[in-house]
């Protein structure tokens, strides 16, 4: 396993004229290829904030983040696109363009428009769009297609844009059960098939217990990560949620209501 990207004592957070807000600190975190990891924590927590700091957004409050052993805001903004691809879950402006083309501007680290597409990057759109699984979608336009089904363009369009490292928000916010399965499945099947790294954060905690390689779990007092059956069994869960209604059965692997 080759090591993608690393923290090193990064602590985030936000500067204002009032002062200084640390959101977290002394983070020491490893994304390694072929590893599906999931970051979780409890609403307003610091996941974005993190993988706003980590892609390069936010500047970091201290400490340094490296990007295949280079410091992320050492990048150009066209290599960093052919290193990292990053899924918000901000809508796209409406726009007339069509499935094909939307996958393909993950192509725009490469080339400069559509109408410019090699024979290999019409490829690379095309392989993207079968491995998401969207390629009956491809000449539907923009609006006529769900939200769900943008959540896999959307993926698509970071398979088109072909780095090492993948990193989403919130990928399963739009999806029904059934189709958070199939996401998390592809997801994973792609870290498999391609060596690649994703990383996303998720609220999906059951699901990201049973199909993540490693977690990154966010409390206030500690970000940990490691692999699942470890943070079960070193009781990391039963800091995420500090409520009585709300307990981690440790035997069953999942919240239940008390
Ligand atoms: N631009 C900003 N300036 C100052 N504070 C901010 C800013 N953006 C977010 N915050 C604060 O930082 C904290 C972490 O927010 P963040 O959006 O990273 O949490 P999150 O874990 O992604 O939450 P959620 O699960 O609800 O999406 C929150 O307290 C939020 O109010």
């Amino acid at each position: 396993m080759k090591n993608i990207l690393k923290t090193s004592n990064l602590n985030i957070g936000y500067k204002s004229k009032k002062g200084v807000t640390t959101i977290a600190k002394d983070l020491n975190l490893n994304l390694g290829s072929g590893k599906l990891i999931t970051l979780i924590g409890a609403n307003g927590i610091g996941k974005s904030t993190l993988l706003r700091t980590i892609t390069g957004i936010q500047k970091p409050l201290s400490g340094n983040v490296y990007l295949n052993e280079k410091e992320v805001s050492h990048y150009k903004p066209l290599e960093l696109a052919q290193n990292l691809s990053l899924v918000l879950t901000e809508k796209l402006p409406p726009s007339n363009l069509s499935v094909f083309e939307l996958v393909a501007l993950g192509r725009q680290p490469y080339t400069n428009w559509v109408d410019s597409l090699s024979k290999e990057d019409v490829e690379k759109v095309h392989e993207a769009m079968k491995l998401a699984q969207i390629e009956h979608l491809a000449s539907k336009k923009h609006f006529e297609i769900s939200d769900g089904q943008l959540q896999k363009v959307l993926i698509a369009r970071a398979l088109a844009q072909d780095t090492p490292l993948i990193i989403l928000d919130e990928p399963t916010t739009h999806l029904d059960l059934l189709h958070k399965v199939s996401l998390f499945k592809l997801l994973k099947k792609l870290t498999q098939e391609t060596e690649k790294c994703i990383l996303f954060s998720t609220h999906d905690i059951d699901l990201a217990i049973q199909l993540s390689d490693e977690m990154i779990i966010m409390t206030p007092e500690s970000i940990v990560q490691d692999q699942p059956c470890n943070l079960i069994s070193n009781g990391s869960f039963n800091n995420l949620f500090k409520d009585e209604h709300i307990i981690f059965d440790a035997e069953k692997g999942k919240f239940i209501v008390n």
